[in-house]
């Protein structure tokens, strides 16, 4: 069996291995597209297999779309290269459900895919088609959340965005620009109306989205690089909007165990790339079965009719409430502190920390006991259910491949959206007090002491990679396990950092109590444990 469109033909074998397969005539639903295009993807990563292309899938299966999925890919080429093309942008996706049964889909949604990139010319003039079609009604993106920076900690432009600025829309080198040359495009083509949509794991990610864009646009129009008029329709809201978006669907990177159990069924040429930018890709994609998208309902062009696919359309402050619920009240926090405690603790696995009675309190007074009084009802989504769903189906989830090494990735960027949210609501309530907070100082205290890069057993391991590791380790030199004098000194300019925890830790009175777990646990092998049974047994 072999995943394009050739194999594909022996429809019968695959149904016997149990794969569902599209239920759509994919030639005729491919000339659609490419005639009458209305949604195109930036990112073609693991999100988007597992997420959009299956939305879009299951909306083709019932014959509520006639038009499928274009993919643009800016920033790794061989994703394109070596996993779409190969496979005819087939891809499977398997979802692993809690119950441990496992749902194999072959995902025909992709029609197309291209790299984005103007030096490959034919596949940029192609692109080019794309956006200056009428019927295109929405660009969305996957990029991560580094994708859209067009400054740097300074403030200043970024050199790549600078030399971009300064050549104009032929020939930019950058992601965003190589966007927003596309969309210069369009406005040539006729000023034709399009929502932009970002789909990235941030907090407002359509401002991120708009600001990057709009820089460009201004950029471009003051050096007299583009046509008068580009940049005034980029700011008509007639004409291009910036959705705001909250997404959620746990999609780990593509699993050893899921590619030989995919291999047992009888699919040959199916391999686990790692690209020379470190991106971990295939031609298949394990995620969890829960999910959820909210996305600001403003399409200037109308749109894919996605809420039939099960999308929540809503206002922008809805979409806000959603977001901080999840990523700063019952999901992400929690992630965080599993991540940090299953890197001290020797942990593989996400779903096995929740096997262990303290992890799993942990887990839970974190939630509920801290989080969930601060968090705001969006209306939409109820708090207290979807946290029940993450501590209880998603999180313990024992098929999920997901490790804490994954989560505990840049957590010095995730902290003050993931927890300063929470603190300030304490201190400004008349109801909650700080004192009160026990989990989160615990959780610091176990971040910091994770970044001394020494497990619970006195072993080192590596740390995941995060953008301020050198600072903080510069910081920490003088820190030893057992060695507790110091130690105060040393953190305190850490916990003093507002844009680490969204709050001066001192300031909000949680310093001393960070400092008090973190000096338990430098006691020496063990006291992580000791410390976690102290506070929680
Ligand atoms: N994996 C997950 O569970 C979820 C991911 N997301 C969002 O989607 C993003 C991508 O996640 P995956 O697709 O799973 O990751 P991935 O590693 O499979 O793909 C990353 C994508 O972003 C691109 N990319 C990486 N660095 C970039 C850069 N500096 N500039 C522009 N593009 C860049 C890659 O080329 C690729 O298209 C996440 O950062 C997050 O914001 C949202 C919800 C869940
Ligand atoms: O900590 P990260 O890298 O944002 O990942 C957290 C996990 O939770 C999610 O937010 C779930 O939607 C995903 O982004 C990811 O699987």
């Amino acid at each position: 069996m072999k995943l394009n469109r050739e194999g594909l033909r022996s429809a019968e074998e695959w149904k016997a291995a149990g794969y569902m397969l599209p239920q759509y005539d994919r030639e005729a639903i491919y000339r659609n597209t490419m005639g009458n295009p209305r949604w195109i993807h930036f990112g073609a990563g693991n999100i988007f297999r597992a997420f959009q292309a299956n939305i879009m899938q299951r909306l083709l299966n019932r014959e509520v779309c006639d038009t499928g999925l274009i993919a643009a890919e800016g920033y790794d080429a061989e994703i394109i290269d070596r996993v779409n093309k190969p496979c005819d942008d087939y891809s499977i996706l398997a979802t692993l459900k809690a119950d441990g049964s496992i749902e194999k889909t072959v995902i025909g949604s992709v029609l197309q895919s291209y790299v984005l990139d103007p030096e490959r010319k034919e596949e940029f003039g192609q692109l080019k088609k794309v956006l200056c079609n009428p019927s295109l009604q929405m660009a969305s993106f996957t990029i991560t959340e580094k994708g859209y920076n067009v400054y740097d900690k300074q403030g200043e432009l970024l050199p790549g965005i600078r030399t971009d600025l300064e050549h104009g829309p032929e020939n930019p080198k950058s992601y965003i620009g190589k966007v927003v040359s596309l969309i210069y495009a369009r406005f040539l083509a006729g000023s034709f109306p399009l929502a932009l949509v970002s789909m990235d794991n941030c907090s407002r990610n359509g401002e991120r989205l708009s600001e990057a864009v709009l820089v460009f646009g201004e950029g471009w129009e003051e050096r007299g690089l583009v046509q008068n008029g580009f940049l005034d329709y980029l700011k008509d809201p007639r004409k291009i909007t910036f959705p705001w978006s909250m997404i959620d669907k746990i999609t780990p990177r593509p699993d050893e165990t899921v590619l030989r159990m995919l291999k047992a069924d009888g699919l040959e040429d199916l391999d686990i790339v790692v690209t020379a930018k470190h991106t971990y890709t295939a031609p298949f994609v394990n995620a969890e079965e829960c999910e959820y998208l909210v996305i600001e309902d403003r399409f200037p062009n109308g749109r894919p009719p996605l809420e039939k696919g099960g999308v929540i359309f809503t206002d922008r402050a809805t979409v806000e409430k959603v977001e901080k619920m999840k990523v700063g009240a019952c999901l992400n926090p929690i992630h965080t502190a599993l991540a940090v405690f299953g890197c001290l603790l020797g942990y593989r696995k996400i779903s096995d920390e929740m096997k262990q009675p303290l992890l799993k309190k942990l887990a839970a007074r974190l939630g509920y006991d801290e989080g969930l009084p601060a968090a705001v009802n969006p209306g939409i989504i109820e708090p207290a259910k979807f946290l029940k769903e993450v501590l209880t189906v998603r999180i313990p989830n024992p098929f999920m491949p997901d490790t804490p090494q994954r989560i505990a990735t840049d957590t010095s960027q995730k902290l003050a959206a993931r927890f300063g949210g929470t603190i300030r609501t304490y201190l400004a309530s008349e109801s909650l007090s700080v004192s009160e907070l026990r989990i989160i100082p615990l959780v610091f205290a176990g971040w910091l002491r994770y970044l001394l890069g020494v497990d619970d057993g006195g072993k080192p391991f590596p740390l995941s990679p995060d953008p301020m590791q050198e600072e903080l380790a510069e910081q920490l030199k003088e820190i030893r396990l057992g060695q507790i004098s110091g130690a105060e000194d040393a953190v305190r300019p850490i916990l003093k950092n507002d844009r680490i925890f969204g709050v001066d830790l001192y300031q909000a009175g949680l310093a001393a109590k960070v400092l008090d777990n973190f000096k338990e646990m430098l006691h020496g092998p063990g006291a992580v444990q000791a410390c976690l049974e102290q506070e929680l047994g």
